[in-house]
This record gives structure tokens, C-alpha cells and sequence, in this order.
């Protein structure tokens, strides 16, 4: 039987394996806080990220990665993206030879620039055929509530992501596959920068137009860096790209809008960091997207302005100001 172990006890962590669990695959969750994973193993609940939400019998959940690692087909990560590395580093070498490595993060790493398969590939020495990406429109606050939602599971070897298909379909979530890991990838990270901008308008009270302006020029950002990057232009148009790009920007549900929208509505950087929860990996990775265009020689004009916003102390509407006035151009300029 198909077994996995989710390394987050954080939102999607713990959803992933309810889903993984629902669809036929026992899972163990790890997570570093005991009285988390003690409260998963004894009462099937994550009190401080899913409260109220019955986990099935077959989620298991431990503190010890040797132990949660113990015959796993797929090794799935979900702590944050900059703190993956680090983790990975501690975990690889107990990773079981045949397991296929997942990543549900949606972030790029600071400093390398690098997507997460490829830091999973370097960490842990795997090659990229044993590598998976889970990415789409997958709020976790409407999958608790087992509302129909649609996934895309990326590997470059498609017997690897029919695998991983199989392992977390189900009648109410269903995944698609896709061998284009560096598009599904980077519509994860980039639509959360967008997100960011999204919510920064919509927290200066502006409406539906400049949301539509944002989120489409946001997808013609996305695709030149997809683009440069050697990515199927198809996969912009599909769930982890134009679908995952819908839901974050337009739903109050996502945690990048709503730090875009506190910063809108004029709150400092360090209120909004107190105000947030959970991750919100566009903070950070809006810095590392946009080093990976300069390096690519990629125009971002909407990522500048949001690494503006966030890092260097420009005001919502100096954004706007900077965004409007650019010089006209063909729609298709760059693209
Ligand atoms: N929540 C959502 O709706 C979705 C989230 N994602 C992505 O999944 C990834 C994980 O996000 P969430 O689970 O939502 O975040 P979260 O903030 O809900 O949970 C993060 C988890 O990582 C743990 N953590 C924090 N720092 C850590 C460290 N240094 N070492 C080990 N563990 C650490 C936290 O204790 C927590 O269990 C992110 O990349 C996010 O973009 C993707 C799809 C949907
Ligand atoms: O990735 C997500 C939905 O697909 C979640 O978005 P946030 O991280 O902004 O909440």
C-alpha cells in the first residue's frame, strides 16, 4: 500500500495529508511543536491551524522525521520556502531510496533564486525524476469544507506524477497532471506577488478595473519569466497559472491579499507582520522573483513596485503613480 509523510503541520500540510488520507493513503504528519502533533495523534485535530476539523483515523502525526519517514512512497514538504533547506538538509539522509520527494511550497529561495524542486534536488541529491510539485487554486480554507477545488501535480517523469495523482484524487479534489515543473512552479510563486499588489489596491479602495489590470498584466509578467526560464506558455493558462492567479487575487481568504490590503490600507510593514499569521511567501519571494528576472533580463514592473512597497519603504500610491506612468506600449511588448 502507498504510504506518505507530510513534513508542516501548517494549513496545507495538514489538509494535504487529510486529502492523501481520504483518498486511500495513510500519512504520517510531521511537525516540530509536540503539543500540535500530540493533539493530531490523539484527538485528529490541528487546533491552532484547522480548528474544528475532524482529521481521518489514517493521519498519524510525530515530532521524530526518522519515524514519520518509515516506509514512505512520498516524502511531502510544506514548512515554509525559505526554511526549507535547512530542514531538508537535517532529513535527507533518512529519506527512503525508492520515495518520490513533493513540494506544496510556493516560493523561490532567497539569495540562490532558486525554484523549490531545485533546492529539493540539490539538498536531498535526488534527480529531477524523483522530484513532484503540487500547485493550483487550492485554498485551504474552502478545501477543509470539502468544497470541489482542482490541482496540478507536476513531475517531468508523467508515471511519477500519475503516481502522485492517484495518491490524492478525489471525487471532490481533483488533480490534473503535468510534466512543465518549472511553469507550475513559478505560476505558484509569482501569483502571490501579484496577490500582493491586488491587495494593496484593493486596501487603497480601488476597484474591479485596476484589480483586472493588476492581475492580467500580472499574468503577462508571470509568462515573460516563464518564458525566459524555458516554461510551456500552456501552463499559464491552466490551474497553476491563470487558476491559482483567480483565486488568490479575488479571495479574502488568501493571506498574501490580505497582507497587500492592510499595507493598502496604511498600515507599517511591522503592524501587518504582527496582523499575519500564517506564511505569506510573496513577503519574501517578491525579492528573490525579481532577481531572477534581472537575471534573466525579464521586465517585472508590478513585482518592482510590490518589492518597493514591502522592502524599501514606497508608498501605495508612488506604486500606482510609478505603474501609470510608464511609457505606452504595445500590449504584446516583451511578451
Ligand atoms: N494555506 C494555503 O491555502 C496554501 C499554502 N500553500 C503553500 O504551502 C506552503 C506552506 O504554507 P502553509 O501550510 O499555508 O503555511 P502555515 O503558515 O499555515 O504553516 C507553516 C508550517 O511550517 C512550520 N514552520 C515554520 N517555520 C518553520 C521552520 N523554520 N522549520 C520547520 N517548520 C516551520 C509552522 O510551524 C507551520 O506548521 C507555502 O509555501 C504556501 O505558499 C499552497 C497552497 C495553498
Ligand atoms: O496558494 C494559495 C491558494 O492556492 C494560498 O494563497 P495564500 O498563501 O495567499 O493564502
Amino acid at each position: 500500500m502507498t504510504k506518505a509523510v507530510v513534513f508542516g503541520t501548517g494549513s496545507w500540510g495538514t489538509t494535504f495529508a487529510m486529502i492523501l488520507a481520504e483518498a486511500g493513503t495513510p500519512t504520517t504528519l510531521w511537525g516540530r511543536r509536540a503539543e500540535v502533533v500530540e493533539s493530531i495523534d490523539r484527538r485528529r485535530e490541528n487546533p491552532e491551524y484547522l480548528p474544528g476539523v475532524r482529521l481521518p483515523a489514517t493521519v498519524r502525526a510525530t515530532t521524530d522525521p526518522v519515524e514519520a519517514m518509515e516506509g514512505a512512497d512520498f516524502v511531502v514538504l510544506a514548512v515554509p520556502s525559505q526554511t526549507l533547506r535547512g530542514n531538508l538538509a537535517q532529513w535527507s539522509p533518512h529519506i527512503p531510496s525508492h520515495a518520490v520527494l513533493v513540494s506544496l511550497m510556493k516560493g523561490i529561495e532567497l539569495r540562490t533564486s532558486r525554484r523549490m524542486s531545485e533546492v529539493i534536488c540539490e539538498v536531498a541529491g535526488v534527480p529531477a525524476e524523483r522530484v513532484a510539485v503540487v500547485s493550483g487554486p487550492n485554498l485551504v480554507g474552502e478545501l477543509i469544507r470539502h468544497e470541489p477545488a482542482a490541482t496540478v501535480v507536476a513531475s517531468v517523469d508523467d508515471e511519477v506524477a500519475a503516481r502522485l495523482q492517484e495518491a490524492c484524487h478525489l471525487p471532490w479534489f481533483r488533480a490534473y497532471t503535468n510534466t512543465d515543473v518549472v511553469g507550475v512552479e513559478l505560476g505558484g510563486a509569482v501569483k502571490n506577488v501579484i496577490a500582493l499588489a491586488v491587495g494593496v489596491a484593493a486596501g487603497m479602495g480601488l476597484g474591479d478595473n485596476v484589480r483586472a489590470m493588476l492581475m492580467t498584466r500580472g499574468l503577462a509578467e508571470i509568462s515573460r519569466l516563464g518564458a525566459a526560464l524555458g516554461a510551456d506558455p500552456h501552463t499559464f493558462a491552466g490551474l497553476a497559472g491563470m487558476g491559482d492567479l483567480v483565486a488568490t487575487c479575488t479571495s479574502p481568504l488568501s493571506r498574501n491579499r490580505t497582507f497587500g490590503e492592510n499595507l493598502g490600507r496604511g498600515m507599517t510593514m511591522a503592524e501587518t507582520i504582527a496582523a499575519t499569521r500564517q506564511t505569506a511567501e510573496g513577503v519574501k519571494s517578491c525579492e528573490s522573483v525579481l532577481d531572477l528576472a534581472r537575471k534573466h533580463d525579464v521586465e517585472m514592473p508590478i513585482t518592482e513596485v510590490v518589492v518597493g512597497v514591502v522592502h524599501d519603504g514606497m508608498t501605495p500610491s508612488e506604486a500606482a503613480m510609478l505603474l501609470m506612468s510608464r511609457t505606452p506600449k504595445p500590449e504584446r511588448y516583451g511578451v
